[in-house]
């Protein structure tokens, strides 16, 4: 997708190839009636982890929403310069647990856009469904109910259903809150790999762990953005005390 969004007409070059893979400029958004994220520039560099950090309510999500192409700014510019449509996974707690989808048949979503929902899928699809799968090491779980997973589980197959989008951006909301530190250390692991293989990577998180291990961290207050950059710049323990003690 070259360009989501701009403010004037014509617009902007899409991102030369050296350049970040995803560039907003006094970006505003929200809800109706609801403003939530205030003038936001920043740049998401390729072949990278963002972290998205703040507290409650701070405008996350909704970033991850613009991002993902879902909620449209109301003012600002915001470019990007991958080639494919963003992959999104949503926090694991918006999705139904009682959904009557086994895990196989989730991870075939992320085809959908590429297939179309009625459409069969294609042996190409189904070798990439079963890539996703293994490479969440949940091949064996291929055939349960996403209900009846453990957290840890249902949000592998979140991930694997994020990956057989096949983009090159990948946007994840908290992909490892509630999970115990080995499953939060095998998720680091695959955004690790998944860089090395040319994706990009936001994620949403609470965790501080996964936001130092990081390339760039962004922080947000109350819609605004109070810090960009390395972790070790971005994340002090006086600017975390700061954000939290204000609550
Ligand atoms: N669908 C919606 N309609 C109206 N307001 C919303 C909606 N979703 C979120 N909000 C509001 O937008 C603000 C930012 O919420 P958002 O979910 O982006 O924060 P967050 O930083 O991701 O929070 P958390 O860490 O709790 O997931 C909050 O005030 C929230 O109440």
């Amino acid at each position: 997708m070259k360009i989501m969004f701009k403010t004037t007409s014509p617009g902007p070059a899409p991102l030369p190839e050296r350049d970040p893979h995803v560039r907003f400029t006094d970006l505003c958004a929200g809800y109706a009636g609801r403003p939530v994220l205030h003038q936001l520039s920043a740049d998401i560099p390729r072949l990278a982890t963002t972290a998205l950090v703040g507290p409650n309510g701070s405008g996350k999500s909704t970033l991850l929403g613009v991002l993902a192409g879902v909620i449209h700014p109301t003012s600002g510019d915001l470019r990007h310069a991958g080639e494919r449509p963003p992959a999104f996974v949503p926090q694991r707690a918006a999705v139904a647990d009682a959904l009557p989808l086994t895990v196989r048949q989730t991870v075939e979503m992320g085809r959908w856009g590429e297939r179309g929902p009625w459409r069969r899928l294609t042996r190409r699809d189904h070798a990439t469904v079963d890539a996703a799968l293994d490479r969440l090491g949940i091949g064996g779980l291929a055939r349960r109910q996403l209900g009846e997973l453990s957290g840890g589980q249902r949000q592998r197959a979140l991930i694997a259903q994020g990956l057989a989008q096949e983009s090159d951006l990948l946007l994840l909301d908290e992909p490892t809150t509630g999970l115990d530190p080995e499953a939060r250390a095998r998720i680091a692991e695959l955004l690790t790999a998944l860089i090395a293989d040319g994706v990009t990577v936001v994620q949403a998180t609470h965790d501080l762990e996964a936001a130092r291990a990081a390339g760039t961290c962004l922080l947000l207050q109350d819609g605004h953005l109070v810090g960009q950059g390395p972790p070790e710049q971005v994340l002090t323990t006086s600017a975390l005390a700061r954000l939290w003690q204000s609550l």
